[in-house]
């Protein structure tokens, strides 16, 4: 049977933040192209994964791959040249400059360039509006479009993007969705974690779920959305309840 194409390839990979035993024998592939969501409650692991995979945290034990190529010994700054780009929960902008100069900053290697830019324009019509006001001053929203942008402004061949809805007002969740689904045609391959089931099952192709350091289902979002009792059960959504509390509202 030919294997699938996978992207990035994590096997048995453990973390240890001084003494605590993060990650314990990590196991998962990212398919190259589409949206790959991390899922799992408060505390399983999935930023420190993300992390773990950027060369933030060093993996103690097990094997890290992108494209073939063994990743888990490289530093953060060579992992980011093979092509990974990361936006963490905290988006990683600087408030004080302007949205211009924090896109800039990101393009430094290859400068900016015009076609690549009016293409971030269409993905994100606000940062077109904002682009000289200081980022400190867009919402929280048009940041995290920012934070993508910046990641997205040079060619990557991965993206991993934690929390992107955390604290989102509804409205602006729904053009993240729209911006990522436009990035998903564009062949983009991104590993997504979120805790917000909604947005992720309107994205993902692939689902992840961990708890307590390991890896405890994957398949397809499909099968997932499919069977509430399976997500109440992987993730806590007791997705009867929010029904009725939605009809009591
Ligand atoms: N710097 C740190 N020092 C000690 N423990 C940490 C550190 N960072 C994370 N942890 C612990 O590692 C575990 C996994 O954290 P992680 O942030 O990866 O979880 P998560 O699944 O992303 O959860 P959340 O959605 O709450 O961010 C948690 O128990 C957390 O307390």
């Amino acid at each position: 049977m030919p294997s699938r194409d996978d992207l990035l390839r994590l096997d048995g990979v453990h973390t240890h933040i001084g003494e605590y035993h993060i990650l314990q024998g990590v196991s998962f592939q990212v398919p190259r192209r589409g949206i790959t969501a991390l899922l799992g409650r408060n505390g399983a692991g999935k930023s420190t994964t993300l992390r773990t995979v950027m060369g933030l945290w060093r993996a103690s034990a097990g094997a890290i791959q992108l494209g073939g190529q063994a990743i888990s010994h490289l530093s953060t700054p060579e992992i980011s040249r093979r092509g990974i780009a990361y936006v963490p929960e905290d988006m990683g902008i600087f408030a004080s400059l302007t949205v211009q100069e924090n896109v800039r900053l990101a393009a430094l290697s290859s400068g900016l360039e015009s076609e690549r830019l009016l293409w971030i324009f269409e993905l994100f019509p606000a940062l077109r509006r904002f682009w000289l006001r200081p980022a400190g001053t867009l919402s929280g929203g048009q940041k995290q479009m920012l934070a993508i942008a910046r990641a997205i402004i040079e060619p990557r061949q991965l993206l991993l993007i934690d929390e992107p809805t955390k604290g989102l007002a509804p409205g602006m969740v729904d053009s993240l969705i729209h911006a990522l689904l436009e990035l998903k045609k564009a062949d983009t391959t991104i590993l997504l974690v979120e805790q917000n089931f909604h947005f992720v099952s309107m994205l993902g192709d692939h689902v992840v779920v961990m708890d307590d350091g390991r890896i405890v289902h994957e398949s397809s979002m499909a099968d997932l959305v499919q069977q509430p009792s399976l997500q109440e059960r992987l993730l806590g959504l007791d997705t009867e309840a929010a029904a009725h509390s939605i009809h009591e509202r």
